[in-house]
């Protein structure tokens, strides 16, 4: 896709060099945005194969999303991806799905008198005192789908400042124009090479799941990402990265055909420390292959086929990818 490959030209052309609570280094850029036309077909990268035990991940991480599960038990028995920010019995201080299905509301003596709340009756409102906000979007795309107000909202400010992992991508817009189904997400922290592929295969599958059952057809996808990064090691490796950024900037900057980002990976490799790798041996420096990823031209979209049942019936089964051709797989080191 396009515009993936152009976010990692863009982030590299733009960089700061950025060191942050991971360790690992990063090369940043700030409030990166793109389009995508969902009638193109699925946006599943085919620059680097996201299928197999990735794809198993991502739609486990998605059916996770859609739970409004706090803690991720079912998740794990499918994949490890969220295993690092959770305890030992499976719980996250934060979680998506938890917003999304059930946001907390203010109790009785927190509702200042003039204000006006939904009480414990309401049908967005559950028996135990919170709002599910995807129910509230999907109940409204069909009776008032002209509404400029299909937020929904994973921030809670008070618990974004203890929890280990507050949500990156944290609020979407959904809107419709004619007979279209638009999503927009606002993310305030994308990992370039593992965190946003799969960010934007969830979202895009998610407005699938919401226009297939409020009888829309899909639209665009639109994607804002605030600090867009890319992992770039530690130490030295990092440092160097630092040291040397006005370099690939300009090297990167230089490139008119794809094939010379190779030229920029070959470069670099003979340039740059050695680096370390995460406990599976993937490499924490992405920048290399993130360069490869850029050489490899886009192949065409595959489509994806969603079986027709409540939101709340799907399983991974409901879900099929068709036509998927992709370059072959690449590594990356996560960031904890
Ligand atoms: N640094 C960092 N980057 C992220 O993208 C990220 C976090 N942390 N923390 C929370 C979640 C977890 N997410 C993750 C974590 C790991 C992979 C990952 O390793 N993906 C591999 C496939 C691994 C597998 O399926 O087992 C990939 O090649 O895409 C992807 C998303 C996204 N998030
Ligand atoms: O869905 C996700 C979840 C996480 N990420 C990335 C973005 C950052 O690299 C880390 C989170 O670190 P913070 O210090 O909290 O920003 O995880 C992502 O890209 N997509």
């Amino acid at each position: 896709m396009r515009q993936y490959l152009d976010l990692i030209d863009n982030v590299l052309t733009d960089a700061t060099y950025k060191p942050n609570r991971t360790g690992v280094d990063t090369l940043s850029s700030f409030s990166q945005h793109y389009r995508i036309d969902l009638q193109q077909g699925f946006p599943l990268l085919t620059t680097k194969d996201l299928s197999g035990f990735r794809w198993n991940s991502l739609i486990h991480e998605f059916l996770w999303y859609l739970s409004g599960d706090e803690h991720i038990r079912s998740l794990q028995k499918e994949t490890s991806i969220w295993d690092a920010w959770a305890d030992d019995d499976g719980r996250l201080d934060t979680a998506y799905g938890r917003f999304w299905r059930r946001y907390p509301l203010p109790k009785d003596d927190h509702r200042f008198e003039g204000e006006t709340w939904p009480d414990e009756s309401h049908r967005w409102c559950n028996s135990d005192g919170t709002f599910d906000q995807l129910q509230y979007v999907i109940d409204t795309l069909k009776e008032n789908p002209h509404s400029r107000r299909l937020v929904v909202n994973a921030w809670h400010p008070a618990n974004a400042t203890v929890s280990t992992l507050p949500p990156c991508h944290y609020t979407f817009v959904c809107n419709v124009q004619g007979d279209r189904l638009n999503c927009h997400l606002t993310q305030r922290s994308g990992d370039t090479a593992l965190g946003i592929p799969f960010n934007i295969a969830a979202y895009s599958l998610l407005t699938h799941v919401i226009a297939q059952e409020t009888g829309f057809e899909v639209g665009t996808f639109g994607h804002t990402i605030v600090d867009a990064h890319i992992y770039c090691g530690t130490g030295a490796r990092g440092q160097w990265y630092g040291d040397n950024l006005e370099e690939l900037r300009s090297r990167v900057t230089a490139v008119d055909a794809p094939e010379e980002y190779v030229e920029v990976r070959d470069w670099l490799r003979e340039e740059v420390p050695a680096g370390e790798t995460d406990p599976r041996g993937k490499p924490y420096d992405h920048v290399p292959n993130l360069l490869l990823q850029c050489s490899r031209a886009p192949r065409d979209r595959p489509t994806i086929e969603i079986e027709d049942v409540p939101l709340s019936d799907l399983t991974f089964d409901s879900i099929q990818l068709r036509s998927y051709d992709s370059a072959a797989g690449l590594d990356f080191g996560v960031a904890e």
